[in-house]
């Protein structure tokens, strides 16, 4: 046994020192321990071009392969044997434990079949009304800021996607929680982290970790975290049994996310309170973060776009007239707008990398291997901005989201959400979300460029983060809210 388990170290070694990567050093592998958040975004950007289709990295005894190309991304995502999310997912599991987007196997199954209903298509429709409210409270609160130079907009949209997430899914009002500002700042420190301990290996090692300053500071982290979640919980919980109490649950065939977990415990199936906080506090973040970074990206790029912003003012116009309240169906009719949202997660995907484990040998369209049990990193950012699949791929153009456009590409070229079974479960409420904010925005503001988007920097972190600020000048248009 020991021989084979020998051989087959040596065999892994063998096919991933083939892989064409950057130089390494004993221990600390390929990874630069100075890095900074800012540079490492950086280095995987230079390293991705340098290496081209595909590269290695690795430290300690552990090591991951970037792709780059569609054909291999398809040999991961397009198979069920490597639905198990790589090592890098390790270290969120302080905060996420193994909720929807950590889990691996038949936890992450049963968990996935037990939550899809809660964006069945009914329950979509139904929390129109909601987006549109939070969306009118986010006109208001940039018409007071609007005579400013201009508006850092990570904050106000922050709050909208963090506050229609939680009255949406979670059946709260999270702008009441005291501890709200400090939910936020714990998910930068959180991110800021991760990103650290990413540099530098010898925290992967559990005892060096458990008696570091950095441990300390997560376990408050995570604390703050936690507290934010089970708050939530609490609450809705409370709720629930009045509104069971009263019988008005029962006449509810489909039921948002928050309850569908309370109802599903209480019935004594399948989820314990542990598990409820998982996904509490994986939803809230998934729920948040990514749309706002991608909506923060939109009004920028919008604003450096006036021709196509005007487009979409007129679109918006001709389809809703005079109303400020779209239906769900007027928003859905809004294809233009549609195809500038996708137009900017390609340039902004939210999630620019994920990771998976190899279950089984894979064999690249390049001619390596990639051992079973590698590490892999599916590299969206570049994907999306690969010049032999987007023609001038800095340039924003709407168009290549034509369906005749999509049809000339690959089927793995344009991945914002990933794909196959693990794709992200909260797609069409995001793009939803994204619609009915813009929607409220362009039809009340006319945008001008601050920040370019060839000046926008970023970070490694959890989400596609910038590394500064987001500016954006915000000039009423002359309509009644
Ligand atoms: C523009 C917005 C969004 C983008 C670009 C996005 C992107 C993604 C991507 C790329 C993944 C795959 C992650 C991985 O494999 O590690 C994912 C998974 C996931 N997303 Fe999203 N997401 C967005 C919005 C949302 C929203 C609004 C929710 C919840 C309401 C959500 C919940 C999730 C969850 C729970 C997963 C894990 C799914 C699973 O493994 O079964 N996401 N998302």
């Amino acid at each position: 046994y020991q021989i084979q388990r020998r051989k087959r170290y040596g065999e892994f070694w063998k096919y991933v020192m083939a892989i064409p990567g950057p130089k390494g050093y004993p221990l600390v592998g390929t990874n630069n321990i100075f890095h900074t958040q800012e540079s490492m975004f950086e280095e995987d950007r230079e390293r991705g071009k340098t290496y081209f289709p595909i590269y290695k990295t690795w430290s300690l005894d552990l090591a991951s392969v970037a792709l780059i190309i569609p054909e291999d991304i398809q040999l991961v995502l397009n198979n069920n044997k490597h639905i198990n999310k790589s090592m890098f997912y390790d270290f969120l599991h302080s905060w996420l434990g193994s909720g929807l987007l950590t889990s691996g196997g038949a936890k992450w199954h049963k968990r996935r079949k037990i939550l899809t209903p809660a964006f069945h298509f009914n329950i979509l429709q139904e929390f129109i009304e909601i987006l549109n409210r939070e969306t009118q409270i986010l006109v208001e609160n940039l018409s007071k800021i609007c005579d400013q130079p201009f508006v850092n907009v990570v904050k106000p949209i922050t709050e909208y996607t963090l506050f229609s997430i939680g009255e949406t899914s979670l059946g709260v009002q999270l702008r009441e929680y005291s501890n709200c500002s400090q939910y936020k700042q714990s998910v930068y420190d959180f991110g800021e982290s991760f990103t650290y301990k990413i540099a530098r290996p010898w925290l992967w090692i559990p005892v060096i970790y458990k008696s570091s300053h950095r441990y300390q500071k997560d376990k408050k982290t995570v604390k703050n975290l936690h507290d934010f979640s089970m708050s939530v919980i609490k609450e809705r919980q409370k709720l629930f049994t009045e509104v069971k109490s009263n019988g008005s649950y029962s006449e509810r065939k489909r039921l948002a996310l928050l309850d569908l977990m309370l109802k599903s415990y209480e019935n004594g199936a399948d989820i314990d309170i542990e598990g409820i906080r998982e996904e509490v506090d994986t939803f809230i973040f998934e729920g948040h973060d990514t749309t706002s970074v991608s909506l923060c990206y939109t009004l920028m790029v919008l604003a450096n776009e006036q021709k196509i912003q005007e487009e979409i003012y007129e679109e918006i116009i001709s389809i809703v007239g005079d109303s400020s309240i779209p239906t769900y169906n007027e928003l859905g009719e809004l294809k233009f707008m549609e195809r500038c949202i996708k137009e900017s997660l390609r340039l902004y995907p939210s999630v620019p990398v994920i990771g998976r484990v190899a279950g089984e040998e894979i064999k690249t369209k390049s001619g390596y291997t990639i051992p079973k049990g590698c590490n892999i990193s599916i590299m969206f950012y570049d994907l999306h901005r690969r010049p032999e699949i987007w023609k001038n791929p800095e340039k924003f153009d709407p168009d290549r989201f034509l369906q005749d456009n999509v049809a000339k590409r690959h089927p793995f070229a344009y991945l914002p959400f990933s794909a196959g079974s693990r794709n992200c479960i909260g797609q069409r409420f995001a793009l939803l979300e994204l619609k009915a904010a813009l929607f409220g925005i362009l039809r009340n503001f006319k945008l001008l460029p601050v920040d370019k988007p060839e000046d926008m920097k970023y970070k490694t972190d959890l989400v596609l983060r910038p590394a500064g600020e987001i500016k954006v000048k915000f000039v009423p248009r002359l309509i009644n809210v």
